[in-house]
């Protein structure tokens, strides 16, 4: 009988509710996906993807900021998974940048963007987060949060 016991307390799978299956079913797809999508932007070259640029609809992008060519003094970081991203607050001036766009090859634009956004996001393991970000980390974001909406860069160019 201890085994039979064992198996309950342990929570086997099998003993699962549907809704906890489906749960942890949806919770591996949104793990895969920010695995997916951090192993793409490295093999890209890039500093961000979103969700939609690989036909996922949903609110989740990379911001994964590395010094490069236009960037030099970008800062290195951890890619880093932001899931339902928002700005709570941001600077009143817009700074005008370089950006291109994994999804729109060969062609680069001068974009303006606030140069200090605070955010809030959840990250991989959600866990809620709120952060300020400057410069080239804060262009990433903007660009990023703008896929989840349809928008690209070309849009926002004067
Ligand atoms: O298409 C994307 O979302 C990725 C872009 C992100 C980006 C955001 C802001 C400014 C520039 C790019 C790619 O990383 S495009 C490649 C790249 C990398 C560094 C600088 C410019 C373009
Ligand atoms: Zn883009």
């Amino acid at each position: 009988m201890a085994e039979i016991r064992e198996v309950v307390q342990l929570g086997h799978p099998l003993l699962r509710t549907q809704a906890q299956y489906v749960e942890n079913v949806q919770e591996q797809r949104i793990q895969n996906l920010v695995d997916d999508l951090i192993a793409t932007v490295g093999q890209a070259n890039g500093v961000g993807i979103a969700a939609p640029q690989v036909a996922e609809c949903c609110r989740l992008f990379i911001v994964a900021s590395r010094p490069n060519l236009r960037y030099p003094y970008a800062p290195t970081m951890e890619p880093t998974a932001m899931i339902n991203p928002k700005i709570l607050a941001h600077s009143t001036e817009a700074v005008k940048g370089w950006e291109g766009c994994l999804s729109i090859p060969g062609i680069r634009g001068l974009v303006p963007r606030y140069q200090i956004v605070e955010v809030e996001y959840s990250d991989r393991n959600g866990k809620l987060q709120k952060q300020e970000l400057t410069d080239f980390v804060a262009r990433i974001f903007q660009h990023e949060l703008d896929h989840l909406d349809g928008i690209v860069f070309l849009d926002r160019m004067e």
